[in-house]
């Protein structure tokens, strides 16, 4: 049987993007095929677990969104496992660093470029703003386009990213504002 190397899988809401605000369910897949120096995320540790282990692990929850995340998803996740979730009632994201193909029938994929990406269209693209680069949409077509400050672990420098952001959003009003809002209220 197929199974998945998951290194987390959490409830809480989406804090970044579009989506921000709601409940959902986060099943973090374990690996990457990039190493930014950023990442806030620890990804290596992993449990192997199959489709019907990650949906009996997950269906409990009220909410009825699942976001696919990492690490990178795209490297396990195939459109096996997001039949079963649909199945089970879910509406499915991902959040995937555009590298590789994303499976075909996902309800929802986030873009967050950090090297020239295959993905060409996206429902939304969140490009990190670090005060050193101006954001490059790498040319993909999304239905939002978000900025993100980059958090660099220092609360004063993170403050003056965000200022930063927000003027730039100010100059370039085709971007809106994508704040990490788990972290302000303390949730993973
Ligand atoms: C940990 S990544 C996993 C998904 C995928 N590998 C990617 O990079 O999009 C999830 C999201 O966190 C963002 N992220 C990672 N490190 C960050 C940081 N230091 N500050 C703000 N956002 C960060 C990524 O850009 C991405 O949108
Ligand atoms: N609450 C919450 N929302 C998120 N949206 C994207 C996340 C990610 O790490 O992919 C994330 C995360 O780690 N936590
Ligand atoms: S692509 Fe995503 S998970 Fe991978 S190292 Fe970069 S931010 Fe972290
Ligand atoms: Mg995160």
């Amino acid at each position: 049987m197929k199974t998945y190397r998951v290194n987390d899988i959490f409830y809480s809401l989406q804090g970044e993007g579009h989506n921000t605000g709601r409940a959902a369910v986060f099943v973090r897949f374990s690996g990457c095929n990039l190493k930014c120096a950023f990442c806030d995320t620890d990804f290596a540790s992993f449990e192997p677990l199959t489709g019907h282990d990650i949906v009996e692990r997950i269906r409990h929850h009220e909410a009825r969104l699942v976001v696919l995340t990492g690490g990178e998803p795209t490297l396990q996740v195939d459109e096996q496992l997001i039949d079963a979730l649909h199945e089970a009632g879910f509406e499915v994201a991902m959040e995937s660093n555009g590298t590789l193909p994303p499976p075909s029938n996902l309800d929802w994929l986030t873009v967050s470029p950090k090297t020239k990406p295959r993905v060409q269209r996206c429902n939304e693209l969140k490009v990190l703003f670090d005060e050193a680069e101006t954001p490059n949409d790498y040319g993909i077509q999304a239905d939002y386009y978000y900025l993100q400050p980059c958090d660099v672990g220092d609360a004063n420098r993170n403050a003056s990213i965000t200022r930063r952001c927000v003027e730039y959003i100010q100059r370039h009003p085709q971007w809106r504002l994508s704040l990490q809002t788990h972290k302000l209220i303390g949730f993973k």
